[in-house]
């Protein structure tokens, strides 16, 4: 699920949970949420709820092709109306969500489902364990399922105390911009390229458009990425929004862990991405065993590591500051000897300019289950963020599991909360995902994950910067190489 816009309407969260929440460490209020009953946690901020922690309204639930839209008021959509109405597929789905979870989730589908199990990746020979547990993950996920977006109609952004620039520093296209990339392509090459857009040549879609594999004449093998066909005018200014984003960012940044653009083109109704191509699919695809090989615990802290490197890069030493916004393992590509690339600059957003400022004021965006809580209530954006997000994902690659994982049982379906309740037990090892079979040194262990729930932290402050998670996680894998030797 892609949060591209909630608006304050769709975050009233009541006030004794949110002081209650913004005063304990984050321990604390995991540990207390749960010890009192409570079903709701801060990882559900997208959902308004009264004093007794049920949901209060959704307000009006649209869906468009694979699009939800939350948006205010008249045509409320009451949570008891999705426990009485008779269910479409789709609502179905949803209701169970949100019964179960307290969570605003579209999950369509039978038809995914059916080809998750039809796919043909999963009838390759590997281990039955593993067959077990790679289906268990995509029944599981829903990202695997379905990525949808959640936005509402609202564009206020609360009052700070701080000074918000006057025109946020969104992105426009500046006339510069064709002079970037090393490579410049008509449409007609492109096309040519991609063998006119072909199925067999297509890596995958996203929110934004399709991605394509393609070969140029000079032989280099590039991705192309395609904006979708807008067919809706709302949809217009958000979708070049994003591509101006994107392509702003990209131009500027080189740095090995980051997916480098190549070229683009913004012509009549095309526009088009042209970046490096990373041929080794995406994390996610990974961790749920798509390509064969399991990640092993080396790998993964490797992969970490460059992550949290692309991300100092971005937050620290890019011209400006960069926050990403949307840090997630579908989003982080590897090479072929498994080198992490982060990609997809969508969402992202340059940080605070002045040196007075902590932070700027934006409407939410990101993915649920990555989305920094306290963002998500203040809609103060701060690199922080990205270390929230970051911190969520370094339990994904040490767990296997996704942030969300609806269809496990009621205590488990926050990865994050399970987690940490696992790691209060000193249960470390229940934590690691099961396909990995190594013995981990149960101190190098308890290191990452403590650096894990420091980075998902509830409240920014208690949060590392990227560049002492990147130096720390570093360290690991030094004292993880010692264990290993001493062995
Ligand atoms: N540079 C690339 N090289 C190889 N494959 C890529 C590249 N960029 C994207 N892909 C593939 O295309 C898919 C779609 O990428 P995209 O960034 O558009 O969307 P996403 O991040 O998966 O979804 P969303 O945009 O909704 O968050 C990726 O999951 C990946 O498999």
């Amino acid at each position: 699920m892609r949060i591209t816009e909630v608006s304050p309407s769709t975050t009233t969260v009541n006030s004794l949970h949110r002081s209650q929440l913004c005063h304990l460490p984050w321990s604390t209020s995991v540990v207390s949420w749960r010890r009192i009953g409570e079903e709701y946690c801060y990882q559900d901020f997208t959902v308004p709820v009264d004093v007794n922690c049920k949901p209060i309204s959704v307000d009006l639930l649209r869906k468009a092709g694979r699009k939800i839209l939350l948006q205010s008021s008249a045509n409320a959509f009451k949570f008891d109306q999705l426990r009485s109405n008779s269910p479409s597929e789709n609502e179905l789905d949803l209701k169970n969500s949100l019964a179960s979870d307290n969570f605003p989730l579209a999950v369509p589908g039978i038809f995914l489902l059916c080809c998750a199990f039809m796919c043909p990746c999963f009838r390759a020979k590997r281990r039955e364990a593993v067959e077990h547990s790679v289906l268990d993950r995509h029944l599981n996920s829903m990202d695997s399922i379905s990525s949808v977006e959640v936005s509402s109609a609202s564009e206020k952004i609360p009052a700070t105390p701080l000074k918000i620039p006057p025109s946020p520093s969104r992105f426009s296209l500046s006339p510069q911009l064709t002079r970037i990339g090393s490579v410049h392509l008509s449409i007609n090459q492109i096309t040519k390229a991609t063998r006119n857009f072909s199925p067999s040549l297509k890596l995958g879609e996203g929110g934004f458009g399709a991605v394509y594999k393609a070969v140029l004449p000079d032989g280099q093998v590039v991705a192309i990425k395609r904006a979708k066909k807008i067919f809706e005018q709302e949809e217009i200014p958000a979708l070049r929004d994003e591509f101006s984003n994107e392509v702003e960012l990209l131009a500027k940044i080189e740095h090995r862990n980051l997916v480098r653009l190549l070229g683009y083109t913004d012509k009549g109704n095309e526009r088009i991405i042209i970046t490096e191509y990373v041929p080794n699919g995406t994390l996610r695809e990974h961790l749920d065993g798509q390509h064969g090989k399991i990640l092993d615990f080396n790998q993964r802290l490797e992969i970490a590591i460059d992550v949290a490197h692309a991300l100092t890069y971005l937050h620290l030493y890019a011209e400006k500051t960069i926050i990403h916004r949307d840090v997630k393992s579908s989003n982080i590509l590897l090479t072929e000897s498994y080198r992490a690339k982060v990609s997809d600059f969508g969402f992202a957003r340059t940080g605070p300019t002045d040196t007075e400022q902590t932070h700027i004021s934006t409407k939410v965006k990101g993915t649920a289950g990555y989305l920094d809580p306290e963002y998500l209530r203040t809609y103060q954006l701060t690199p922080k963020s990205d270390v929230f997000s970051f911190g969520i994902l370094l339990i994904e690659i040490l767990s296997g599991r996704r942030p969300v994982e609806l269809r496990r049982g009621i205590d488990e379906r926050i990865t994050v909360r399970w987690a940490f309740k696992k790691y209060n037990e000193g249960n470390l090892r229940d934590i690691l995902d099961p396909l990995l079979d190594e013995v981990i040194d149960e101190q190098v262990l308890g290191k990452i994950l403590s650096l894990a729930f420091q980075c998902a932290a509830p409240t920014r402050s208690d949060r590392p910067d990227m560049k002492e998670v990147g130096e720390q996680l570093w360290e690991i894998r030094k004292e993880f190489g010692k264990s290993l030797r001493k062995a």
